[in-house]
């Protein structure tokens, strides 16, 4: 998950320092916080579950990245503005 990130952001043609604004979505336990974490060269560990969501930025790859992890829990997502569908699950509907 974290190598694709970083694949994409190294094929952007941005100016150096440039801010790139990027929103992790995805169901609960998909990894979301720990991609976030090890860009931010941080422990990874001891995550729990996220409730509401994290902000953080991080500097990579001559890039400013300015991270929204949305916590994934149905009952995080009934709080937050976000509505979709599990695109490997059409039977697994977020909401
Ligand atoms: N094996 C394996 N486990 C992973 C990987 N990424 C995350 N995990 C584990 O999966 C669990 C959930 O990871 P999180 O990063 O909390 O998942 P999340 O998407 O942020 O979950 P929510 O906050 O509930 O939305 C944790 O126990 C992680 O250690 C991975 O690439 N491989
Ligand atoms: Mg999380």
């Amino acid at each position: 998950m974290g190598e694709g990130l970083l694949s994409v952001i190294q094929r952007l043609r941005g100016s150096p320092g440039q801010e790139l604004r990027i929103v992790l979505l995805g169901l609960d336990n998909a990894g979301k916080t720990t991609l976030l974490k090890r860009l931010a060269s941080e422990e990874v560990t001891t995550i729990t579950p996220t409730q509401g969501f994290n902000i953080k930025s991080v500097h990579s790859h001559g890039f400013k990245l300015n991270v929204w992890d949305i916590g994934g829990q149905r009952s995080v997502l009934l709080r937050e503005p976000v509505r979709g569908l599990d695109a490997e699950d059409e039977k697994r509907p977020l909401l």
